[in-house]
């Protein structure tokens, strides 16, 4: 499957380090300097999910496997990144390949870590990345939107309804707003919007990297962007990322006391992966077995014989139906032979919509 966020932010603002707890390695190199990073680093994260450990129980599964989300650590941004500087045309165009941005905010003091603007403002820095953002899609569209028109006036009709959709994005664009905000109509136009490969059509979570002492309530930076986030729809979570790097080093079994002294319940990183799939408009499936309790994703909307395919492909060629229980039926009647006695195992077929939870066993033949 595969689906993507894209971590982004000003440089020197924790973003490798980010990356770092999250994928509970040393892989990005992390340093108090600006464009530390050049090069992209890719990392796949387990998606955590309480479920799992109860389904393993109820059906003794030997093995738990959480579903995967992609992170990309980015390079960090600069004013003028759209016209080039800064290497900002490949950064740009690394921003341009993941499915949503985590985008980081510095939210902590320190005299010691320089800010590439001298200033610790989360706002003006939002907005001068968003800008670049903004910037690097408006040139695209004013050429994009007349090429598109011509070929719509010579009889080419998706081109002509992408210069429709696209030329209400480029007015956004022009007035100073994300083309996020472009009303689509219909799935049609909605397709073209995300074939369109817009920067910032893309969904926003704004991680709000805070000192230590902040990781569990905030503090008045991290507020003001809470504010902005609600203000534009948007999520937005707290993290001390230098306190996460530190964590994920940690033994599994001293964490939780460790957390605990911080006033944190869990970790800020199982919030910023929940959230980063919660963005992503993406629904967790299970198969259950002896073997293994196993978690997988879908997108939203996804239909069985789909669900199936993200398991193996012959499955999803050779899909006859889906034997689903839902999370809480599993539970409730302790597993698959109850359920069947208490009528709770469905016998869904191709049109069936998938659930978040559903528990499915996929008969196929091939
Ligand atoms: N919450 C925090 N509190 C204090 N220091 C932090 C915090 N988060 C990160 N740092 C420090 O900030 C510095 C920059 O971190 P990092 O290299 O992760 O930034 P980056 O955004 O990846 O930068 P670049 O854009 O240059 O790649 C490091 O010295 C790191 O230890
Ligand atoms: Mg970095």
């Amino acid at each position: 499957m595969g689906f993507r966020c894209g971590i982004v932010g000003l440089p020197n603002v924790g973003k490798s380090t980010l990356f770092n707890a999250l994928t509970e390695t040393a892989a990005a190199q992390a340093a108090n300097y600006p464009f530390c990073t050049i090069e992209p680093n890719v990392g796949n994260v387990g998606v955590p999910d309480p479920r799992l450990a109860k389904l393993a129980a109820i059906a003794g599964s030997a093995k738990i496997i959480e579903t995967q989300l992609g992170f990309v650590d980015i390079a960090g941004l600069v004013r003028g990144a759209s016209k080039g500087e800064g290497l900002g045309n490949q950064f740009l165009g690394n921003i341009r390949e993941v499915d949503a941005i985590v985008h980081v905010l510095r939210c902590f003091e320190n005299d010691d870590i320089q800010h590439v603007d001298n200033r610790v403002d989360p706002i003006a820095d939002a907005e001068t990345v968003e800008t670049e953002l903004m910037l690097s899609d408006l040139e695209s569209l004013e050429k994009r939107v007349p090429n598109l028109a011509k070929k719509g006036q010579q009889g080419d009709k998706e081109a002509k309804l992408a210069a429709v959709v696209l030329g209400r994005a480029l007015d956004l664009l022009r007035d100073g707003k994300p083309a996020r905000l472009t009303e689509a109509n219909d799935v049609e136009e909605r397709r073209v919007l995300d074939q369109a490969q817009l920067l910032t059509a893309k969904p926003v979570l704004y991680v709000c990297n805070v000192n230590e002492e902040d990781a569990a309530d905030g503090n008045a930076l991290s507020q003001k962007v809470f504010d902005k986030a609600k203000a534009e729809g948007a999520q937005a979570v707290v993290v001390s990322a230098a306190i996460e790097a530190e964590i994920a080093t940690m033994p599994h079994e001293d964490r939780g006391e460790f957390l605990a002294e911080l006033g944190l319940v869990e970790t800020g990183l199982a919030r910023v992966i929940r959230a980063g799939y919660e963005l992503l408009h993406l629904l967790t499936f299970f198969t259950v077995g002896p073997k293994e309790a196993r978690a997988w994703t879908v997108e939203a909307g996804s239909k069985a014989p789909q669900a199936a395919g993200a398991i193996h492909s012959d499955f999803e060629r050779g899909f006859i139906r889906a034997e689903t229980i839902a999370f809480d039926d599993y539970v409730a009647c302790n597993g698959e032979a109850g359920a069947r006695e208490a009528g709770k195992l469905r016998q869904e077929g191709k049109e069936y919509v998938v659930h978040d939870g559903d528990v499915m066993l996929f008969r196929f033949n091939v």
